[in-house]
């Protein structure tokens, strides 16, 4: 593999299990979002000016005609794993108030941990690229549980994107969207993610990319034309 100074990753599958992502975030999301359902009359008034109200006037009109209604919905979304962008704005505010109760703690892998610190040190930069918030990718490595303490890791990364701010994560365009964002030619940049759409299309960029196994990970070994690793140790 060439020199390289950048390094975009995913984050469900990659820096964490996603056995973290699908049970402890989604359920505490489960568990506490009818709260925030209790904060906004029913049916949702669409141009309305109380912020939870704007909020969930993003989703489809159709399914915000009652509480009822609108819970089903999220709760599919939630089952589907349905990269929903107001959805992934709902869940951030959630998870915000659990990390900051101390109710969540994130398990980054441990050699994803030793990556940043030693990119860190080689003056690497890092930069997040998930479905998640930008908001929840934030409060996610800032509360990484690290041997008995909790650490605070967002000093390891130089920025973040998702969707809603440089498009789709199948889509190469939007690979080339973060490159001109930072101002990186694609072969100073690597790519990881569980995604083997996503790594198609970031290759497609003229990134080098790998597709990370981790344990649950659906992915399989039966693409010969991508690259695949199961830890950050030897990148
Ligand atoms: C940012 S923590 C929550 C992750 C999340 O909701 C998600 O859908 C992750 O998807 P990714 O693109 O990181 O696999
Ligand atoms: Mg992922």
């Amino acid at each position: 593999m060439g020199f390289y100074d950048t390094i975009i990753l995913d984050i469900e599958g990659t820096v964490c299990s996603i056995f973290f992502v699908q049970n402890v975030l989604f359920p505490y999301f489960l568990d506490k979002f009818p709260f925030l359902l209790e904060q906004v009359e029913f049916p949702l008034d669409h141009k309305g000016n109380v912020a939870m109200t704007q909020i969930l006037a993003k989703f489809p009109e159709r399914y915000t005609k009652s509480k009822e209604c609108l819970t089903t919905y999220i709760n599919e979304l939630v089952a589907n794993d349905i990269k929903d962008p107001t959805l992934k704005e709902l869940q951030g505010i959630v998870w915000q108030a659990g990390y900051e109760e101390g109710e969540i703690v994130v398990n980054l892998y441990d050699d994803v941990i030793e990556a940043l610190d030693r990119w860190n040190k080689e003056g690497k930069s890092v930069y997040i690229y998930s479905s998640g918030s930008i908001k929840a990718q934030k409060l996610l490595f800032s509360h990484v549980k690290f041997k008995n303490e909790i650490r605070d890791l967002t000093n390891h990364v130089k920025g973040y994107y998702d969707p809603t701010v440089v498009g789709s994560k199948i889509e190469s365009k939007s690979y080339e969207h973060i490159l001109n964002d930072i101002n990186k030619d694609p072969e100073s940049a690597i790519f990881l993610s569980d995604n083997m759409k996503e790594v198609t299309a970031s290759t497609q960029a003229g990134i080098k990319s790998f597709v990370v196994i981790r344990p649950g990970n659906t992915v399989r070994y039966h693409n010969p034309s991508l690259d695949f690793v199961d830890c950050f140790d030897n990148l």
